[in-house]
Protein backbone atom coordinates (compact mmCIF):
# COMPACT_ATOMS: atom_id res chain seq x y z
CA UNK A 1 0.00 0.00 0.00
CA UNK A 2 0.76 3.64 -0.39
CA UNK A 3 1.55 5.48 2.60
CA UNK A 4 2.07 9.38 3.01
CA UNK A 5 3.29 10.27 6.15
CA UNK A 6 3.88 13.95 7.83
CA UNK A 7 4.34 14.74 3.93
CA UNK A 8 5.42 18.06 3.29
CA UNK A 9 7.06 19.89 0.06
CA UNK A 10 7.99 23.01 -1.07
CA UNK A 11 8.86 24.40 -4.78
CA UNK A 12 11.34 27.46 -3.76
CA UNK A 13 9.46 29.28 -1.29
CA UNK A 14 5.59 27.95 -2.45
CA UNK A 15 4.61 25.33 -0.12
CA UNK A 16 2.59 22.89 -2.37
CA UNK A 17 2.17 19.91 0.61
CA UNK A 18 1.74 20.90 4.12
CA UNK A 19 1.87 17.77 6.99
CA UNK A 20 -0.20 15.37 4.76
CA UNK A 21 -0.77 12.02 6.30
CA UNK A 22 -2.83 9.74 4.08
CA UNK A 23 -3.41 6.12 3.13
CA UNK A 24 -4.59 4.86 0.10
CA UNK A 25 -6.10 1.39 0.11
CA UNK A 26 -6.23 -1.62 -2.25
CA UNK A 27 -9.18 -1.49 -4.33
CA UNK A 28 -10.76 2.24 -3.89
CA UNK A 29 -11.58 4.34 -6.92
CA UNK A 30 -10.97 7.65 -4.61
CA UNK A 31 -11.83 11.53 -5.91
CA UNK A 32 -9.02 14.30 -5.44
CA UNK A 33 -10.17 17.27 -5.49
CA UNK A 34 -9.75 21.01 -4.66
CA UNK A 35 -9.05 24.63 -6.55
CA UNK A 36 -6.46 25.35 -8.42
CA UNK A 37 -3.10 25.18 -6.80
CA UNK A 38 -4.33 23.35 -3.82
CA UNK A 39 -1.72 20.60 -4.19
CA UNK A 40 -3.45 17.82 -6.38
CA UNK A 41 -0.94 17.19 -8.69
CA UNK A 42 2.06 17.52 -6.27
CA UNK A 43 0.52 14.73 -4.12
CA UNK A 44 0.16 12.35 -7.05
CA UNK A 45 3.71 12.78 -8.12
CA UNK A 46 4.78 12.33 -4.26
CA UNK A 47 2.64 9.25 -4.33
CA UNK A 48 3.87 8.24 -7.53
CA UNK A 49 7.44 8.61 -6.16
CA UNK A 50 8.16 11.05 -9.34
CA UNK A 51 9.11 13.61 -6.47
CA UNK A 52 10.57 12.98 -3.54
CA UNK A 53 9.46 14.94 0.14
CA UNK A 54 11.20 17.74 1.75
CA UNK A 55 10.25 15.96 5.51
CA UNK A 56 7.75 13.33 6.18
CA UNK A 57 7.75 9.78 4.28
CA UNK A 58 6.41 8.11 1.67
CA UNK A 59 6.17 4.38 1.68
CA UNK A 60 5.09 1.34 -0.75
CA UNK A 61 4.32 -1.55 1.16
CA UNK A 62 6.78 -0.29 4.33
CA UNK A 63 9.64 0.96 2.39
CA UNK A 64 10.45 4.56 1.26
CA UNK A 65 9.07 4.86 -2.26
CA UNK A 66 11.31 5.38 -5.34
CA UNK A 67 11.08 5.33 -9.07
CA UNK A 68 12.47 1.32 -8.99
CA UNK A 69 9.70 0.75 -6.65
CA UNK A 70 6.99 2.00 -7.97
CA UNK A 71 6.71 -0.12 -10.75
CA UNK A 72 3.17 -1.11 -10.60
CA UNK A 73 2.14 2.34 -10.46
CA UNK A 74 0.76 3.82 -13.12
CA UNK A 75 0.76 7.82 -13.05
CA UNK A 76 -1.07 9.86 -16.23
CA UNK A 77 -0.04 13.18 -16.38
CA UNK A 78 -2.44 15.93 -17.20
CA UNK A 79 -0.06 16.95 -19.93
CA UNK A 80 -0.64 16.05 -23.09
CA UNK A 81 0.87 13.16 -25.06
CA UNK A 82 4.94 14.10 -26.25
CA UNK A 83 4.62 11.98 -29.10
CA UNK A 84 2.90 13.68 -32.24
CA UNK A 85 4.60 11.42 -34.94
CA UNK A 86 3.62 8.09 -33.36
CA UNK A 87 0.03 6.36 -34.29
CA UNK A 88 -1.67 4.91 -31.51
CA UNK A 89 -0.59 1.32 -32.25
CA UNK A 90 3.39 3.10 -32.65
CA UNK A 91 2.68 4.58 -28.87
CA UNK A 92 1.32 1.30 -27.58
CA UNK A 93 4.52 -0.83 -28.50
CA UNK A 94 6.42 1.69 -27.27
CA UNK A 95 4.52 2.05 -23.73
CA UNK A 96 5.53 -2.15 -24.22
CA UNK A 97 8.99 -1.48 -24.11
CA UNK A 98 8.85 1.06 -21.36
CA UNK A 99 6.81 -1.05 -18.66
CA UNK A 100 7.31 -5.06 -18.08
CA UNK A 101 3.14 -4.60 -17.34
CA UNK A 102 2.19 -3.27 -20.03
CA UNK A 103 -0.44 -5.76 -21.58
CA UNK A 104 -0.36 -4.67 -25.39
CA UNK A 105 -3.76 -6.94 -26.63
CA UNK A 106 -5.50 -5.09 -23.49
CA UNK A 107 -4.55 -1.68 -24.56
CA UNK A 108 -5.52 -2.38 -28.37
CA UNK A 109 -8.74 -4.07 -26.47
CA UNK A 110 -9.61 -0.58 -24.76
CA UNK A 111 -8.18 1.62 -27.78
CA UNK A 112 -11.12 -0.69 -29.66
CA UNK A 113 -14.06 0.25 -26.40
CA UNK A 114 -12.97 3.75 -27.08
CA UNK A 115 -13.34 3.81 -31.00
CA UNK A 116 -9.53 4.62 -31.21
CA UNK A 117 -7.85 3.91 -34.77
CA UNK A 118 -4.75 2.20 -34.12
CA UNK A 119 -3.08 3.76 -37.74
CA UNK A 120 -4.35 7.12 -36.41
CA UNK A 121 -1.37 9.43 -36.09
CA UNK A 122 -1.63 11.38 -32.75
CA UNK A 123 -0.82 14.58 -34.15
CA UNK A 124 -3.86 14.40 -35.97
CA UNK A 125 -6.09 13.22 -33.28
CA UNK A 126 -9.11 15.80 -31.78
CA UNK A 127 -8.28 16.52 -28.18
CA UNK A 128 -10.86 14.24 -27.01
CA UNK A 129 -9.53 11.08 -28.50
CA UNK A 130 -6.13 11.78 -27.26
CA UNK A 131 -7.65 11.92 -23.76
CA UNK A 132 -8.99 8.61 -25.26
CA UNK A 133 -5.29 7.34 -26.11
CA UNK A 134 -3.74 8.58 -22.75
CA UNK A 135 -6.44 6.42 -20.61
CA UNK A 136 -5.87 3.65 -22.92
CA UNK A 137 -2.51 3.49 -22.87
CA UNK A 138 -2.50 3.97 -18.90
CA UNK A 139 -5.04 1.37 -18.36
CA UNK A 140 -3.08 -1.27 -20.83
CA UNK A 141 -0.79 -1.72 -17.75
CA UNK A 142 -1.91 -3.56 -15.44
CA UNK A 143 -1.02 -1.80 -12.07
CA UNK A 144 -1.69 -2.03 -8.88
CA UNK A 145 -2.25 1.84 -8.64
CA UNK A 146 -3.58 4.15 -11.37
CA UNK A 147 -3.13 7.78 -10.24
CA UNK A 148 -4.52 10.22 -12.79
CA UNK A 149 -3.64 14.07 -13.10
CA UNK A 150 -7.37 14.86 -14.26
CA UNK A 151 -8.09 12.54 -16.91
CA UNK A 152 -11.27 14.42 -17.57
CA UNK A 153 -9.96 18.31 -17.84
CA UNK A 154 -11.16 19.63 -20.63
CA UNK A 155 -13.11 17.26 -22.57
CA UNK A 156 -16.54 16.99 -23.72
CA UNK A 157 -19.32 15.00 -21.54
CA UNK A 158 -19.00 12.29 -24.10
CA UNK A 159 -15.21 11.63 -23.66
CA UNK A 160 -15.70 12.14 -19.93
CA UNK A 161 -18.40 9.24 -19.99
CA UNK A 162 -16.60 7.12 -22.51
CA UNK A 163 -13.28 7.10 -20.23
CA UNK A 164 -15.52 6.96 -17.20
CA UNK A 165 -16.74 3.41 -18.47
CA UNK A 166 -13.26 2.62 -19.55
CA UNK A 167 -12.13 2.94 -16.15
CA UNK A 168 -15.15 0.91 -14.94
CA UNK A 169 -14.44 -1.78 -17.00
CA UNK A 170 -10.62 -2.23 -17.33
CA UNK A 171 -9.42 -2.16 -13.85
CA UNK A 172 -10.05 -4.74 -11.13
CA UNK A 173 -12.03 -2.98 -8.42
CA UNK A 174 -10.99 -5.52 -6.06
CA UNK A 175 -7.25 -5.33 -6.43
CA UNK A 176 -6.28 -2.20 -7.95
CA UNK A 177 -6.89 1.61 -6.87
CA UNK A 178 -7.62 5.00 -8.44
CA UNK A 179 -6.82 8.30 -7.29
CA UNK A 180 -7.99 10.89 -9.86
CA UNK A 181 -7.70 14.54 -9.32
CA UNK A 182 -10.41 16.15 -10.89
CA UNK A 183 -12.99 19.44 -11.14
CA UNK A 184 -15.52 17.59 -12.27
CA UNK A 185 -17.00 16.23 -8.90
CA UNK A 186 -20.60 16.46 -9.55
CA UNK A 187 -19.87 14.08 -12.88
CA UNK A 188 -17.62 11.56 -11.33
CA UNK A 189 -19.34 11.18 -7.90
CA UNK A 190 -21.07 7.79 -9.08
CA UNK A 191 -17.61 6.21 -9.75
CA UNK A 192 -16.12 7.03 -6.70
CA UNK A 193 -15.76 5.06 -2.87
CA UNK A 194 -13.59 7.81 -1.26
CA UNK A 195 -12.88 11.59 -1.51
CA UNK A 196 -9.87 13.21 -0.18
CA UNK A 197 -10.67 17.53 -0.56
CA UNK A 198 -7.29 19.38 -0.82
CA UNK A 199 -7.50 23.10 0.46
CA UNK A 200 -3.91 25.34 0.70
CA UNK A 201 -1.64 22.13 0.17
CA UNK A 202 -3.65 20.12 3.43
CA UNK A 203 -5.96 17.49 3.84
CA UNK A 204 -9.14 19.28 4.36
CA UNK A 205 -11.35 16.08 4.58
CA UNK A 206 -11.49 12.33 3.56
CA UNK A 207 -14.28 10.58 3.53
CA UNK A 208 -16.18 7.61 2.03
CA UNK A 209 -19.07 8.95 -0.33
CA UNK A 210 -21.25 6.21 1.34
CA UNK A 211 -20.89 7.92 4.90
CA UNK A 212 -21.17 11.39 3.45
CA UNK A 213 -25.15 10.33 1.76
CA UNK A 214 -25.52 8.87 5.24
CA UNK A 215 -23.87 11.08 7.84
CA UNK A 216 -24.25 14.40 6.07
CA UNK A 217 -27.42 13.29 3.97
CA UNK A 218 -25.97 15.38 1.30
CA UNK A 219 -24.55 14.31 -2.55
CA UNK A 220 -20.66 15.18 -2.47
CA UNK A 221 -20.69 18.58 -4.31
CA UNK A 222 -23.21 20.06 -1.52
CA UNK A 223 -21.01 18.50 0.88
CA UNK A 224 -17.80 19.86 -0.56
CA UNK A 225 -19.49 23.10 -1.13
CA UNK A 226 -20.36 23.01 2.77
CA UNK A 227 -16.50 22.12 4.04
CA UNK A 228 -15.25 24.92 2.00
CA UNK A 229 -17.97 27.47 3.51
CA UNK A 230 -17.22 26.18 6.92
CA UNK A 231 -13.24 26.98 6.63
CA UNK A 232 -13.41 29.78 4.87
N1 LIG B 1 7.36 23.19 -10.52
C1 LIG B 1 6.87 24.11 -9.70
N2 LIG B 1 7.57 25.22 -9.35
C2 LIG B 1 7.09 26.16 -8.52
N3 LIG B 1 5.88 26.09 -7.93
C3 LIG B 1 5.11 25.03 -8.23
C4 LIG B 1 5.54 23.98 -9.11
N4 LIG B 1 4.57 23.06 -9.22
C5 LIG B 1 3.56 23.49 -8.43
N5 LIG B 1 3.87 24.65 -7.84
C6 LIG B 1 3.03 25.42 -6.88
O1 LIG B 1 2.64 24.51 -5.86
C7 LIG B 1 1.26 24.70 -5.51
C8 LIG B 1 0.48 23.40 -5.75
O2 LIG B 1 0.47 23.13 -7.14
P1 LIG B 1 -0.21 21.85 -7.78
O3 LIG B 1 0.09 21.87 -9.25
O4 LIG B 1 0.19 20.65 -7.02
O5 LIG B 1 -1.77 22.15 -7.51
P2 LIG B 1 -3.07 21.56 -8.24
O6 LIG B 1 -4.10 21.43 -7.16
O7 LIG B 1 -2.73 20.35 -9.02
O8 LIG B 1 -3.48 22.74 -9.21
P3 LIG B 1 -4.38 22.72 -10.56
O9 LIG B 1 -5.78 22.32 -10.16
O10 LIG B 1 -4.32 24.14 -11.02
O11 LIG B 1 -3.74 21.76 -11.51
C9 LIG B 1 0.77 25.87 -6.35
O12 LIG B 1 0.89 27.04 -5.57
C10 LIG B 1 1.74 25.89 -7.53
O13 LIG B 1 1.89 27.21 -8.03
Amino acid sequence: MIELNNVSKKYGGQQAIIDVTFTLPIGKIIGLVGENGSGKTTLLKLAAGLITPDSGTVQYDGRPITRRIATDIAYMPDADLFYPYFTVGQLFDFYESQFVDFDLIKAKEIAQFLDLNLNSKIKNLSKGNRGRVKIAATLGREATYYLLDEPFSGLDPMVREDIAKGLIRYTDTEKQTILLSTHEIKEVEPLLDEIVVLRGGKILAHQAVDEIREVHGMDATSWMISLFRKGS
